[in-house]
C-alpha cells in the first residue's frame, strides 16, 4: 500500500518548522515559494519591534548604533549558513538584477582584453537583459548558449562557447523554468581553465541546495531572499565577490555607501578596500532583519537537511504527477534538480487559473508551464498531495 501523506509527515524530522510560519488556513495548498515563500512567524515579531522601538525609539541615532553594519554583518551570516563563504564576501544590498548589474561591471573588469560574456538563452529574462545592456556599454559581445531546457548547460554545452575572448560566464544555478540544477564546482572549473570568470545566479537555490562558493573557487555570486530565505517581496538581496577579486572589483554605482569613509563626505571619492564597495546607497532596514530571520531559520534547520526534505518532496510531488500521466520537465535524478517541480500542459494558464480557484496557488510561465514550488520548512507532504490532486483534476478537465 502507498505510504500516506500524513504517515510522510509524521516522519519528517521538520515537520516542526512548519508551525513558525504563518499558513493561511484558506488555502488548500501553497505551492509558489519559488516565487515568494511564506512568512516567519519571528520575522512578524521582529519587524513590529523595529518599528516600535528602533525606528520609533531610536530614529537618526539607530545608524551609528547598529544599523550602518546590518549589509556586512548579516551578508557574513548568510555568507556562512548558506553559501559557504568566508567572512567578508558577502553584503546585503538592493534587488539581484542591481547587483548583477553591478557585479557584470566588476567581472568584465577583471578580465580585460577579454571581449565576450556567454550566457545562454534559457536564463531567468534580468540575466539576459543585463548581460546585453552591460555588453553593449562595455563594447564586448555576447556569446549565447542554446541549450536544452531540461539538460541545460552542461560541461559539454559550454565548452563550445569557452574560448581566449571569455571573460565572464553567466549562470544560473538552478533554471527557474524546468528546475534542472547545474553542477556549480564543474562549471566554475571549466569557466577558469579557459582564462575567464563566472557570475552565478543562485536565486532558485539559495537557502534550499547547499552551496560551496569558496570550495568551488567561485568568482561571483548574486541572489534574491525572498524565495527560499522567506524575506518577503522586494526584500534586499545578496552580493558575493571572492576575496581574491576584491581589490579589482570596481562597480559603477559608486554611491557614498561604497566609499572608504561613509560618514568623512569627503570631496574626493576612494572606494571601500572592503566588500562594502559593492554597496550603493542607503540600504532597507527592515529588508535586513527580514533576511537575518530567514537565515537563522535555516540555519538552524541545516541546508543539508533541508535539501533532503527537498529532494522527497519533490519525488513525492513526481510520484503523483507521473501516476496521473502528466509530463513532467524536471530532471527525475535527485542530484539534478532544485526545489520546484514543473509540469507542461498544452493548457496550462487555463489549468493554472483553475488551480487558484480551487485555493492551490502554483505558478504559470509561458507559454505552457506550471511550477509546483516546495519549501522544505513550510510545505507538508499533505500539502503537495492536496495541491497535485487539484492540479490533477483540473488538468483533466
Ligand atoms: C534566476 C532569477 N534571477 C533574478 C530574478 C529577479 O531578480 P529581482 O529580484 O531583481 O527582480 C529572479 C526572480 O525574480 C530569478 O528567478
Ligand atoms: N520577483 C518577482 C516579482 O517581483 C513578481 C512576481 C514574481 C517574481 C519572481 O520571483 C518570479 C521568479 N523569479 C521566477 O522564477 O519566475
Amino acid at each position: 500500500m502507498p505510504v500516506s501523506p500524513a504517515d510522510l509527515d509524521g516522519a519528517d524530522r521538520l515537520s516542526a518548522f512548519r508551525d513558525r510560519f504563518v499558513i493561511d488556513d484558506d488555502l488548500v495548498a501553497y505551492l509558489d515559494g519559488n516565487s515568494l515563500g511564506r512568512l516567519p512567524k519571528a520575522t512578524q515579531e521582529r519587524l513590529a519591534a523595529f518599528v516600535r522601538e528602533e525606528w520609533g525609539g531610536r530614529l537618526i541615532r539607530g545608524w551609528s548604533e547598529s544599523w550602518v553594519d546590518l549589509p556586512v554583518a548579516v551578508g557574513d551570516e548568510l555568507g556562512a549558513a548558506l553559501l559557504g563563504a568566508a567572512s567578508g564576501q558577502t553584503v546585503i544590498a538592493d534587488s539581484t538584477s542591481v547587483n548583477l548589474y553591478k557585479l557584470l561591471h566588476a567581472a568584465a573588469g577583471v578580465r580585460p582584453g577579454r571581449d565576450e560574456i556567454v550566457i545562454d538563452v534559457t536564463n531567468f529574462p534580468t540575466d539576459r537583459y543585463l548581460v546585453e545592456s552591460v555588453a553593449s556599454a562595455r563594447g564586448m559581445t555576447v556569446r549565447w548558449l542554446e541549450p536544452d531546457l531540461v539538460e541545460n548547460v552542461t560541461p559539454d554545452v559550454l565548452a563550445t562557447a569557452l574560448g581566449e575572448r571569455t571573460a565572464v560566464v553567466v549562470l544560473s544555478h538552478v533554471d527557474y523554468r524546468s528546475g534542472t540544477l547545474l553542477d556549480l564546482p564543474g562549471l566554475t572549473d571549466a569557466v577558469h581553465a579557459a582564462g575567464g570568470v563566472v557570475v552565478w545566479d543562485l536565486c532558485h537555490s539559495a537557502g534550499v541546495v547547499p552551496i560551496a562558493l569558496d570550495a568551488a573557487a567561485v568568482d561571483f555570486a548574486v541572489g534574491c531572499t525572498y524565495k527560499y530565505v522567506n524575506a518577503g517581496p522586494g526584500a534586499p538581496a545578496f552580493a558575493y565577490v571572492a576575496a581574491r577579486h576584491l581589490a579589482d572589483a570596481r562597480q559603477p554605482i559608486a554611491g557614498w555607501w561604497s566609499a572608504a569613509d561613509l560618514f568623512a563626505m569627503s570631496d574626493t571619492y576612494e572606494t571601500s578596500p572592503t566588500i562594502r564597495r559593492m554597496l550603493s546607497g542607503t540600504p532597507s532596514v527592515s529588508g535586513i532583519l527580514a533576511v537575518q530571520e530567514g537565515v537563522r531559520l535555516i540555519a538552524e534547520a541545516g541546508v543539508d537537511a533541508i535539501r533532503a526534505k527537498s529532494e522527497a518532496l519533490t519525488a513525492y510531488a513526481i510520484e503523483l504527477l507521473d501516476a496521473a500521466g502528466l509530463e513532467i520537465v524536471t530532471p527525475r535524478e535527485p542530484g539534478l534538480r532544485g526545489s520546484h517541480v514543473t509540469v507542461r500542459h498544452a493548457e496550462a494558464r487555463e489549468v493554472a487559473a483553475g488551480m487558484i480557484e480551487r485555493g492551490v496557488v502554483p505558478d504559470f510561465r509561458e507559454p505552457d508551464l506550471i511550477r509546483l514550488g516546495l519549501s522544505p520548512l513550510s510545505t507538508s507532504y499533505a500539502e503537495v498531495a492536496a495541491g497535485v490532486a487539484v492540479l490533477v483534476d483540473c488538468a483533466a478537465r
